[in-house]
Formats: structure tokens, C-alpha cells, sequence
């Protein structure tokens, strides 16, 4: 499985620009032939969270036609990233995953808000669990302060998806954190995990991309290390996956009885 992580510098609350630019993106990552591209955290928005009364997407329905289409039009599996979004009355940040066919097979709302952005000030937390497949190959999807949280990637991965998607706005600060945090998903979860950053700046972040794709070993196999817009690419051995369950059973070792 050939995967594309589109790294992009998101326009803090200029939600015009940020379709333009992940437009733009997609069409690039295209160049790649992969079978799934991936997008970063509330691609549409930035953390502008003061201002989602008059930029948030209205049931995510903008986003979700923008995803669909492109998906269809190009054959090619979306893992949309998060946008904000506003349904029921509250704000949302909310993850829309799309196949080949432009159908929606995810929809997720971040679980764990991030106080240190003031995500949980403005942000409704999501209350359900994330699976998919992504051309038959069993997934899940996260996005960025949740990895902090093992507990959840294992819930998650515990019905056998092999590969865990994350979107996030990580600032680089805390880069070399990110890095160790996705690295341990993937090994106690004996996983791949595919990890989509942004780049760029924000009232009071700097990001600087650092996208990674790494394989059930903890081997970080593609890098978005240029601090720059880039499309960061890796072809998935999925047996290797089998390969570290099979000599290591994590999974079947759990003591359930216990924890
Ligand atoms: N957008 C986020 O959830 C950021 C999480 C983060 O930076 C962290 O250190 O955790």
C-alpha cells in the first residue's frame, strides 16, 4: 500500500486560502499514484478557535462534498485530516475518512482536547471510536493530542487494524516528543502508524512538519523533515505487520483479567 502524507502551511482562519492550498496538495500527492493521501488536523480552519462561529463547516458538509469528490474524480482513498466543524449547536474537530468510490467509511471527533491550544475552551469532545478499511486493510485514525493516550491507540488497534492514521497541528516545541509518542504507538501496537503535521506559523505556534510514516518496528521509514510544504511518501510492507505479531503476540498476551 502506497500512502502520501500531504504536509501543508494552514492560513490561521482563512478558510478560502486552506481549501486552495489542500487542493493544491491533493493534486500534487497525486504525482505519487498512492493508494491514500492524508491530511493534517483542522486543515480548514487553523486553531483560530475564537472565530469557528463564522468559520466552522456547517455539518461538515463543504468538506465533506471538497473530500468525496476529489476521492472519486481521482480513484484514490482520502484520509481527510480534521476540520472544524459545527453540528447540534456546539463545535466540533472532526475527522472525515473517504475510499476509492468518494464514500464516507470514517467519521471521528477528536477525543482528547488539547487545554495547552485551548481546544477544550471552544471544542465539544468526541465520545466514539474510529475503524475503517482502507482497501480491505483495517484502519484507524486519531488526531494529534490523542497519541498521548495509549490506552486509546490500544482499544483502537486491539481489532486488528493494521495501520493507524494521525492528523495533528504538533508544534515544534514538542517535536522531538512527537516523534518518541508516535514511534511507541507503533511498536506496542506492532502497527504502522502514518502521521500527518503541518507547517508554517500561528499567533503562538511554529510548526515545523516533521510528518512521519514508521513501520511496526518503530522504524521511522519517510520524514517531512524539510520544515517546508511537501508531500512525504512510503510504500507499506503490511506482512511486516503479521511478521511482529507473529514473533511477539502482544496482543494475545494481554492479561484482560487484570487491566
Ligand atoms: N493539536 C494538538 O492536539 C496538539 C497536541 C500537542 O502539541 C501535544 O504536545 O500533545
Amino acid at each position: 500500500m502506497k500512502v502520501s502524507i500531504a504536509q501543508i502551511d494552514i492560513a490561521y482562519g482563512n478558510v478560502s486560502k486552506n481549501y486552495e492550498r489542500t487542493a493544491n496538495a491533493l493534486q500534487k500527492a497525486l504525482a505519487n499514484h498512492p493508494d491514500v493521501i492524508v491530511l493534517p488536523e483542522m486543515w480548514n480552519t487553523g486553531y483560530a478557535l475564537d472565530k469557528l462561529d463564522e468559520l466552522a463547516d456547517e455539518n461538515g458538509e463543504r468538506t465533506k462534498n471538497f473530500l468525496s469528490a476529489f476521492a472519486k474524480k481521482h480513484d484514490v482513498n482520502i484520509v481527510g485530516g480534521s476540520c472544524a466543524v459545527k453540528r447540534q449547536g456546539k463545535f466540533w474537530n472532526t475527522a472525515y475518512d473517504f475510499d476509492r468510490k468518494g464514500q464516507l467509511i470514517n467519521e471521528y471527533d477528536k477525543v482528547h482536547l488539547f487545554g495547552l491550544m485551548q481546544e477544550d475552551r471552544f471544542i465539544a469532545q468526541g465520545n466514539s471510536e474510529s475503524s475503517f478499511e482502507i482497501d480491505g486493510i483495517k484502519s484507524s485514525c486519531v488526531i494529534c493530542y490523542d497519541i498521548r493516550f495509549p490506552e486509546w491507540e490500544r482499544k483502537l488497534m486491539s481489532s486488528g487494524a493494521k495501520i493507524l492514521f494521525v492528523s495533528a497541528q504538533w508544534p515544534d516545541v514538542r517535536i522531538k516528543q512527537w516523534e518518541i509518542l508516535l514511534r511507541a504507538r507503533a511498536i506496542e501496537n506492532q502497527s504502522f502508524v502514518v502521521a500527518a503535521n503541518r507547517v508554517g506559523d500561528a499567533p503562538n505556534d511554529h510548526f515545523n512538519g516533521h510528518s512521519l510514516i514508521i513501520d511496526p518496528f518503530g522504524e521511522i521509514i519517510a520524514n517531512g523533515c524539510s520544515g517546508q510544504e511537501e508531500i512525504v511518501s512510503a510504500i507499506l510492507d503490511l506482512s511486516l505487520v503479521d511478521k511482529a505479531r507473529g514473533n511477539i503476540p502482544v496482543f494475545k498476551d494481554r492479561r484482560l483479567d487484570l487491566y
